[in-house]
């Protein structure tokens, strides 16, 4: 899916805004605080039905308002509009028809996004990391989120057993379930990361020539992989009950990345390091569109954070075999200089005080 029109009202500081996008390439400008994050946000938010910035719904509706309106229309005539109030109730618009469900609008577009926080990918808690890979996995592997959705019942079920002790005849029954369910996402997410490896190895070979066949990602699934699930369950059964809580299983699950076996957090440098999450989020897009009809569409916020002038070329390169809508946002008109194609085919927006203008170049 490409988006055609995108639409805000009240949502942060963008009042009301309607921009005809380029089906290919799209460009923010404006100085700090002028509101270029938040319509990326705006576009994120009704992908995933959450902001990449906050979970509090309140800050995302402007001061003085009581709810915000996202809505967008794709080059292949589909509408979807997402209206959220400060009740936290929504409503949700799909071609026209109410829906119920966050994850309809899911289904219909899907968004990527690398902003100059992505670096919690490395430094940041398993949190992140999991989300990143779950994400993917959401959109390539249909069968994961019922799977997940089962799991996390099942789950909160297992801990409430180990937490009050009250269920101690139904732990069996759930640490059964458990085990199954975790074996079959841990499964599921090993071919992902395995599909994930091969194809980030394509866009390294354009971003990070000198690094990339030696950065390889590696997979913890939540449990010592030489053992089964149920058997070291068995063996902490004692320590789980001290505890309140399962210590072991999908819900544990990390991925690293390493080069060499060293983290590269401490081989490569910010610039480089941004290349990698660059590869990263470009190989997790053409996954996705391999699987679903929808093309992703690619949000970079902050370009000229962190790269310099060649790698925003390095970064272009691998844009144009992307072959995704990308809407990339910068500071200023000269950190964007790299990544302007000479044919003209792109639209240039200027943000200013909330306000979203067409430029004429
Ligand atoms: N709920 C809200 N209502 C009104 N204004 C808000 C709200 N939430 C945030 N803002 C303001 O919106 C402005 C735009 O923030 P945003 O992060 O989009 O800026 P930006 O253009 O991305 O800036 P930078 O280049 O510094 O990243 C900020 O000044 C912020 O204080």
């Amino acid at each position: 899916m490409s988006v055609k029109e995108l639409h805000t009202i009240n949502f942060r500081n963008l009042a009301s805004n309607k921009l005809a996008l380029h089906s290919d390439l799209n460009f923010l400008v404006g100085d700090n605080g002028s509101g270029k994050s938040s319509l990326l946000e705006s576009l994120f938010y009704l992908g995933h039905g959450k902001s990449f910035r906050t979970s509090k719904v309140d800050s995302l509706i402007q001061i003085g308002f009581d709810d915000f309106i996202i809505s967008v229309k794709s080059n292949e005539n589909t509408q979807l509009g997402i209206q959220r109030n400060k009740l936290g109730e929504s409503k949700i618009k799909i071609n026209g028809l109410a829906s119920s469900k966050l994850s309809d609008l899911a289904k219909n577009i899907a968004v990527q996004i690398v902003t100059p926080e992505s670096f919690k990918l490395f430094f940041g808690g398993p949190k992140e990391r999991r989300k990143f890979v779950d994400l993917g996995l959401f959109h390539v592997e249909h069968s994961f989120s019922s799977e997940w959705k089962l799991f996390q019942r099942v789950y909160k079920q297992r801990n409430a057993c180990l937490r009050t002790k009250l269920g101690l005849e139904q732990l069996d029954y759930w640490t059964d379930e458990f085990c199954r369910l975790s074996e079959n996402i841990a499964s599921l997410r090993k071919g992902y990361i395995e599909s994930l490896k091969q194809e980030l190895h394509y866009w390294l070979k354009i971003m990070l020539p000198s690094y990339g066949k030696d950065i390889s990602i590696q997979y913890l699934q939540g449990w010592n992989n030489k053992k089964e699930l149920s058997d070291i369950l068995q063996e902490n059964k004692y320590k789980e009950l001290e505890k309140g809580f399962s210590l072991y299983g999908a819900q544990k699950f990390d991925i690293r990345f390493l080069i060499d076996n060293a983290s590269i957090e401490h081989r490569l440098s910010r610039g480089q390091q941004k290349l990698f999450l660059l590869a990263l989020t470009f190989a997790q897009s053409k996954l996705i569109e391999q699987v679903k009809r929808i093309k992703p569409i690619l949000l970079i916020d902050d370009i000229g954070a962190e790269l310099d002038h060649s790698s925003r070329k390095a970064m272009f390169l691998a844009y144009q075999q992307l072959n995704c809508q990308t809407i990339i946002s910068a500071i200023d008109r000269v950190a964007l200089e790299p990544l302007i194609p000479d044919d003209n085919n792109y639209n240039m927006f200027h943000v200013e005080h909330g306000q979203i203008k067409a430029m004429i170049e």
